[in-house]
């Protein structure tokens, strides 16, 4: 049922409350110095303006109005039935039936009857005590079956005397029944009568009537769905009539629901005649929902009643691999036959006892394993049903849909705990089995945890890029390259030269910090080392892992000149010290940029040093006056050439960083590339570096 009358605490979240404009209405302006008798309604005259114009806006207490009866009812269905649509109009149906599932947990019913006839009618009938039909003593003239139906907030479900684990609480369900129902009968035999009123849309059509002596007991609603709330054609549908009926019964193993249907409303395999009794309840539930899933264990159930005071506690569970149907798991709960989807505390108070008892199995039997388990891991894989009847049962909200009685969490965890402990001792091979299966849904979550960590790490460096850098389109590092520059107008003319899509550009600024002699601190805070970091996607040291990287090739790019020698073994030198992996496993490369452009005519042919360019000028050009340009830097050359001679995979030459095979030369090796002779330093790279054929995939 989530038919709860409006509360004020509706009221008093975030949404603000609805209120007159005090400051712009002249009527409800606080009297001056002498205070008038207040007739609010009555607007002050007021010089020039129409009596109208007080509530120009149309608000005034006029406005407020107090809706009678059943209107609010009608007025605003959604308040009471959450919605108008289908699921609404069957919500109807729940409202009768769990009036008369109270009457049979009451142990005053055995029986309930429900029929969709040929005309759309609805009737539910139980054997209970029936609806007291004598006069109300508050209301002259009308007898308590008429005040149950047509005032909100009336009910015998109160006090807890007549009923006390009821599902109906708040007074209001059947009348909200009667109130969106074109027309309702009500019958009850009580008393040695058989009694009548009929209603339609929550107004009564005539007095009680008595019809005739009769020596049964019970109630018994018809009733059809109003139109005009719910839309014309608006019909109940069987098969979910069937199911909630159907869904009722296993609630309560005291009750037998029985089920009728005119044939002429079905349409499809719905059975017209049937007859739910489930003397062993939750657990027939449960094994009829499991029956063609393979389940890691039996089912584990029970029921046990409060001793001395008005409760119980019902439960199933059991586990699957496999999954039940579409879902891996699925936890249903209940509260006085009330369905609670949202769950609330008795859940909470089953998970904390199967949580605790198979981790009290796991130490007990010296399996460590259990340190790791929680309750997640120990429900997300299983199917459980669980049931409560608790008096004053407190829900949440508007609705009924979570339970909030914290009482109920420590009945049911008290109820489970003897239980379950019995159960995985009484059977350790099952026992073994369960917890297996949740220690494995642990490591599971463990690395699924471990991973996203990972992701997130990943995906904050993304976002941390170096402001200038110029990344490349692709995302995965297969295939890409990172060109480290040397100032920002080579940065320029590589932007403009490259593939955007495999080759990236990060311009340093300036001479990099000489990493051979400085402080792991002072490294540290480098912000051009820092950048060069961030880019690569790894950290520097120990934490330096390859999987990171976020480029397959880090090309060092400066100019071919002395400096440009400096720069690159100062870059060589960090990644030796710092990540010597990356030159160890190959990503690690020099561009090769000319020196010279030598051109006649249309022959244009570049040369990279001075040796280069008189061999250049003996084979090619000779008997012939060439032009000869001389490169200052990179940032000279137009972006075609640069791309042309340097980047593009099909026309560049790279040279590969290797380390000396005798790896005791490798301190000599950054002697040579930190000493104080550039001469040898780039004599040194211009005579070690591997050159490659550039067969890699770009
Ligand atoms: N089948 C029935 N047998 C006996 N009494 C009934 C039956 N149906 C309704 N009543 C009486 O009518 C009262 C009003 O019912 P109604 O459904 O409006 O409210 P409720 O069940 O008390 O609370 P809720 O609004 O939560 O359903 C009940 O409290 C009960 O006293
Ligand atoms: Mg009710
Ligand atoms: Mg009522």
């Amino acid at each position: 049922m989530s038919t709860t009358p409006p509360q004020p605490s509706l009221f008093g979240g975030d949404a603000p409350v609805p209120q007159p404009d005090a400051a712009s209405s002249p009527a409800a302006k606080p009297a001056p110095a002498k205070p008038e008798p207040v007739k609010a309604a009555q607007p002050v005259a007021t010089p020039g303006a129409k009596p109208s114009a007080m509530t120009a806006e149309g608000y005034g207490a006029e406005a407020i109005e107090v809706l009678e009866g059943l209107e609010p009812v009608r007025k605003r269905p959604g308040m009471y039935i959450g919605g108008t649509d289908e699921k609404a109009m069957h919500h109807l149906f729940a409202e009768v039936l769990d009036n008369a599932m109270d009457e049979a947990v009451a142990g005053h019913a055995k029986a309930i009857w429900v029929e969709l006839d040929a005309e759309g009618y609805l009737s539910v009938r139980d054997d209970g005590r029936g609806i007291p039909v004598d006069l109300h003593p508050k209301y002259p003239g009308k007898s308590a079956l008429e005040v149950v139906m047509t005032v909100l907030h009336s009910g015998g479900k109160f006090s807890g005397k007549a009923y006390e684990t009821s599902g109906g609480l708040h007074g209001v369900g059947v009348s909200v029944v009667n109130a969106l129902s074109e027309r309702l009968e009500v019958t009850v035999w009580r008393d040695g009568f058989e009694w009548q009123q009929v209603f339609s849309r929550g107004l009564s059509q005539g007095p009680i009537q008595q019809i005739a002596p009769s020596k049964k007991r019970g109630t018994r609603e018809r009733f059809k769905p109003d139109e005009e709330i719910f839309g014309v054609g608006a019909h109940f549908k069987p098969a979910r009539l069937y199911r909630m009926a159907k869904a009722k019964a296993y609630l309560f193993r005291g009750v037998q629901i029985h089920w009728k249907c005119d044939p002429s409303q079905i349409t499809d395999h719905t059975p017209p005649e049937d007859r739910f009794y489930f003397p062993n309840g939750l657990a027939d539930y449960l094994a009829e929902r499991v029956q063609e899933t393979e389940t890691v264990t039996d089912i584990f159930s029970g029921r046990v009643e409060r001793q001395g005071e008005a409760g119980a506690v019902e439960w199933a569970v059991t586990w699957s691999g496999a999954g039940f149907g579409e879902f891996d798991g699925f936890t249903q709960s209940y509260c006085n036959t009330i369905p609670t989807p949202d769950g609330g505390t008795h859940e909470a108070g089953l998970r904390a006892a199967l949580t605790r008892s198979l981790k009290a199995y796991a130490d007990m039997t010296g399996d460590k394993r259990g340190g790791i388990i929680t309750a997640e891991d120990v429900v997300a894989q299983a199917g459980v049903v669980i049931s409560v009847f608790i008096k004053n049962p407190e829900f949440q909200g508007q609705t009924k849909d979570r339970l909030s009685s914290s009482e109920a969490q420590r009945l049911v965890e008290k109820a489970l705990a003897d239980p379950f402990d019995h159960w995985l001792i009484s059977s350790p091979k099952q026992a073994d089995r369960l917890l297996q299966f949740v220690v494995e849904r642990a490591e599971d979550r463990l690395k699924k945890r471990k991973d996203k960590e990972v992701q997130r790490a990943s995906a904050t460096r993304k976002l941390r890029l170096p402001g200038k850098l110029a990344d490349c389109a692709r995302q995965d590092a297969t295939g890409t390259e990172l060109f480290i520059v040397e100032g920002d107008s080579a940065g320029g003319s590589a932007k403009q030269a490259r593939n955007r899509n495999t080759q990236a550009i990060l311009p340093l600024r300036g001479k990099i910090l000489n990493i051979a002699s400085a402080t792991a601190d002072k490294a540290k805070s480098n912000q051009e080392l820092s950048d060069l970091g961030l880019a690569l996607g790894v950290q520097p040291g120990a934490r330096f892992k390859e999987d990171d990287l976020r480029y397959e090739r880090v090309v060092i790019m400066t100019d071919a000149d002395v400096d440009g020698a400096h720069i690159a073994s100062l870059l060589i030198t960090y990644f030796y010290r710092t990540m010597p992996s990356m030159i160890r496993n190959g990503h690690l490369y020099l561009a090769m940029p000319p020196l010279y452009r030598i051109s006649h005519g249309t022959k244009i042919i570049y040369a990279k040093d001075d040796a280069h360019r008189l061999e250049i000028l003996e084979k090619e050009f000779k008997g012939k006056k060439p032009e000869i340009g001389r490169f200052k830097g990179l940032g000279e050359m137009m972006p075609a050439q640069l791309k042309e001679t340097t980047m593009d995979p099909k026309t560049r030459t790279l040279a590969r960083v290797t380390l000396p095979e005798n790896e005791s030369d490798i301190e000599d090796l950054v002697e040579t590339l930190m000493g104080r002779k550039p001469e040898l330093r780039f004599k040194y790279i211009q005579q070690n570096a591997e050159f490659v054929g550039d067969d890699l995939d770009v």
